[in-house]
């Protein structure tokens, strides 16, 4: 089993050493940890955020666990060569279009919630957001107007078979767990959304167990706050999936504690091939403090445990040892706690 730990900028490099932390503890066999350069840090070695060296060893390994980059100091840089385009560039270049992005209540701990703990009870829902298209990957620039103003922008488009395998995975996603499928998109406004529907409700037709409905994403936005429980899977596009999930983060407790799968078609000798990582960025504000949660990064691990190593009760083990960590009391700054980031890494290594 190769892994490419790409710990990248800001707290990446402390979240990951919690997340190997862990998983050196499960001494699982056959294990090969390559480390490359990513973001900020690989553009300052090597001159680019996403060095070829780098993409090399993520397209030999069976799995990518990725750390977070950003880096304030690179955000004058011309697009193409700062940090986040490493992230982006692996997502396209490895075909990892599903980004499947969990977000649960743990028993016992509703009271973590940015929401009233009867509320929070309930939420078990799956966010699928689509990872190589719309406004992300369409053109993108800036131009001056017949006005003489500068102007911006960035164009959004999702081809028919580009929802078509999104939706697939959304579908199939639902019918491994509640079968309640709700399509997220803006179709009262965008060209793109309507067309979105349109080819969602079409792959509903191969799936007459699954329960479809549609939503729009303001709408959405409040319900996640409103009654999150009503949700099972939830499919979205790039830009309102990204949005989304930082929001339904607050709805469990903290960004520090969501984590994400991101994969393709590929196929390993073990499982799918795919990119693993928290939701949130590098984190400057709390950066080389040792006070980051390393939960996120701990239980995105556990995500390629179960996705692409078909280590089904190892990723129950570790999603288990965090679970415990947080009843008895470790938890980071982030949940209102005193616990750093290796407290955390050694807590939940201790519960496995
Ligand atoms: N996939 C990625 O690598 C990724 C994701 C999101 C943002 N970014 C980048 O990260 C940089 C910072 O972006 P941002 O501030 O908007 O988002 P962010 O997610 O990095 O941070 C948002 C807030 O949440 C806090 N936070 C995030 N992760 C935490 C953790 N594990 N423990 C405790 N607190 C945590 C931060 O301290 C900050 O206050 C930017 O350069 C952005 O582009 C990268
Ligand atoms: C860093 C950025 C490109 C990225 C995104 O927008 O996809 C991040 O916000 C995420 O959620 O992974
Ligand atoms: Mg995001």
């Amino acid at each position: 089993m190769k892994i490419a730990l790409l710990a990248g900028d800001g707290i990446g490099p402390e979240i990951m050493e919690e997340a190997v932390r862990v998983l050196d503890a499960l001494r699982l066999p056959q294990v090969t940890f390559w480390r490359g350069d990513v973001g900020g840090a690989a553009y300052r070695r090597h001159g680019h955020p996403l060095p070829e060296e780098t993409l090399k060893m993520c397209r030999a390994a069976d799995a990518v666990l990725f750390g977070a980059v950003g880096d304030p100091e690179c955000d004058n840089l011309e697009r193409h060569l700062r940090p986040e385009q490493a992230i982006l560039g692996l997502r396209s270049e490895l075909g990892l279009f599903a980004n499947l992005r969990p977000a649960a209540a743990m028993p016992g701990l509703e009271d973590l919630s940015a929401l009233r703990p009867e509320i929070a009870r309930a939420i078990d829902l799956l966010i699928v957001r689509e990872l190589n298209g719309d406004v992300y990957f369409g053109e993108k620039g800036t131009r001056t107007t017949p006005g003489g103003q500068r102007e911006g922008y960035d164009v959004m488009a999702y081809s028919e078979s580009e929802v078509r395998r999104i939706a697939h995975t959304a579908f199939r996603a639902a019918q491994g767990r509640k079968g309640r499928l709700c399509s997220v998109d803006k179709a009262n406004v965008l060209e793109t959304s309507q067309l979105w529907r349109d080819v969602v409700v079409e792959v509903s037709a191969e799936y007459p167990d699954v329960a479809l409905s549609h939503m729009y994403v303001d709408n959405a936005a409040m319900q996640l706050v409103r009654n999150p429980g009503q949700f099972d899977v939830m499919v979205t596009g790039n830009l309102f999936g990204d949005i989304l999930s930082d929001q339904a983060s607050m709805c469990v407790g903290s960004i520090g504690l969501l984590a994400s799968a991101s994969l393709g078609e590929q196929q390993t000798e073990f499982g799918t091939k795919g990119l693993f990582e928290p939701i949130h960025g590098s984190a400057p504000d709390i950066a080389g403090q040792g006070a980051a949660n390393p939960m996120a990064m701990i239980l995105s691990a556990a995500m390629m445990l179960r996705h692409s190593f078909g280590r089904e009760e190892d990723a129950a083990r570790v999603e288990a040892a965090v679970a415990q960590a947080l009843a008895d009391g470790v938890k980071g700054a982030d949940l209102g706690g005193t616990a750093g980031t290796k407290d955390i890494g050694i807590a939940v290594a201790e519960r496995l």
